[in-house]
């Protein structure tokens, strides 16, 4: 397992992709939106991890739901792994629960599964898989 990324919600994507190209001196490797999730990431690269920035494409997104409640900053931790439904198993019989079991395809070419924040202390976990 690795840190694959850590995801940062922001309000302005263009605002933040400015800001974080200052503070890594380098410019995103990429952006990308994700349809199903409502919204328009970009990727850092940090030695062998990354910073996603997610903005809300959508009303109804999780992101647009969180920053309602949330000042803008850190939103999740994922997590590489190289079988994602071992470990979903593994975390299940661990006693972890699931906001979605079933992986869905997310953002950089990626399987992805997210744990519920109830069970995780408080942090919401992303598990990556990269798609074969
Ligand atoms: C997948 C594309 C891309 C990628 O990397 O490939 C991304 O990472 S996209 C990232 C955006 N997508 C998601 O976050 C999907 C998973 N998230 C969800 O399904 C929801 O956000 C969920 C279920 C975590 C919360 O939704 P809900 O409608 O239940 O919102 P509430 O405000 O009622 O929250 C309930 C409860 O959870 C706590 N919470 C919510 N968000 C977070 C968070 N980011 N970190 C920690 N805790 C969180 C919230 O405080 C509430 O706690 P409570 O004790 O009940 O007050
Ligand atoms: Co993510």
């Amino acid at each position: 397992m690795k840190i694959e990324h850590i995801g940062i919600a922001v309000k302005d994507l263009g605002i933040s992709n400015d800001l974080f190209e200052k503070l890594l001196g380098a410019a995103p490797y990429k952006e990308e939106q994700v349809e199903s999730e409502g919204v328009k990431t970009s990727f850092f690269a940090v030695g062998d991890s990354k910073i996603e920035l997610v903005g809300s494409e959508k009303k109804d997104s999780a992101i647009e739901k969180y920053l309602e409640k949330n000042r803008e900053g850190i939103h999740h931790i994922a997590f590489g792994v190289e079988n994602i439904e071992f470990e979903i198993e593994r975390l299940k019989n661990q006693g972890f629960t699931f906001i979605n079991e079933t992986p869905k395809l997310g953002a950089d070419n990626k399987r992805v599964v997210f744990l519920h924040p109830k069970t995780t202390n408080g942090v919401l976990v992303e598990l990556c898989e990269d798609v074969k």
